[in-house]
């Protein structure tokens, strides 16, 4: 028998990880996954998806897009990049890297700065013409964090529980 060699790459690995947790939130418009890791060692450190603070019920609190704003979803929901950085209880996350289905916001940029991420590979940039993603841009630049578009050769991974 010979090596498999139709495996997936680490890349594909982390994006399907941090896909996967996209699939945990319950926000009807945008799910959003992130995943960090340490990219010397290639070890996940955390994982985290847009949902509630803890003992805020997704039954009680809204999740529209308009109107009043305190009826809205955006006072409310923590980001998939802020819950991975939060989950990470601790951990050194110097030098590590972020994989997220969605391009950071100015608020978790300045998160990821802070807690010396280095680089950062997105899936989707839908938000970029707002001013909300550029001043993430600006941030993430001057503070030295690369950024780059997700790249694969596979257009899906398949779960199959049978
Ligand atoms: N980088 C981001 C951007 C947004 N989110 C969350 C916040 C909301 O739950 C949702 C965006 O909702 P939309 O305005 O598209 O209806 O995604 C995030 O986790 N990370
Ligand atoms: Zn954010």
């Amino acid at each position: 028998m010979t090596k498999r060699n139709d495996y997936i790459s680490w890349d594909d690995y982390f994006m399907g990880l941090a896909l996967l947790s996209s699939k945990r939130s319950k926000d009807p418009s945008s799910q959003v996954g992130a995943c960090i890791v340490d990219s010397r060692s290639n070890r996940i450190l955390s994982v985290g998806y847009n949902g509630l603070p803890r003992f805020c019920s997704d039954d009680e609190y809204p999740w529209t897009r308009e109107g009043d704003s305190m009826e809205t979803k955006y006072f409310y929901v923590v980001h998939a990049e802020l819950n991975a950085i939060l989950n990470c209880r601790g951990a050194n996350l110097e030098e590590s890297r972020l994989y997220t289905t969605l391009f950071p916001c100015n608020e978790c940029a300045k998160a990821i700065i802070q807690s010396g991420m280095k680089q950062i590979v997105y899936l989707s940039d839908k938000y970029s013409d707002t001013d909300i993603v550029k001043a993430s841009k600006r941030m993430l630049t001057s503070a030295g964090v690369e950024f780059y578009r997700f790249e694969t050769d596979i257009d899906c991974l398949n779960l199959n529980f049978k």
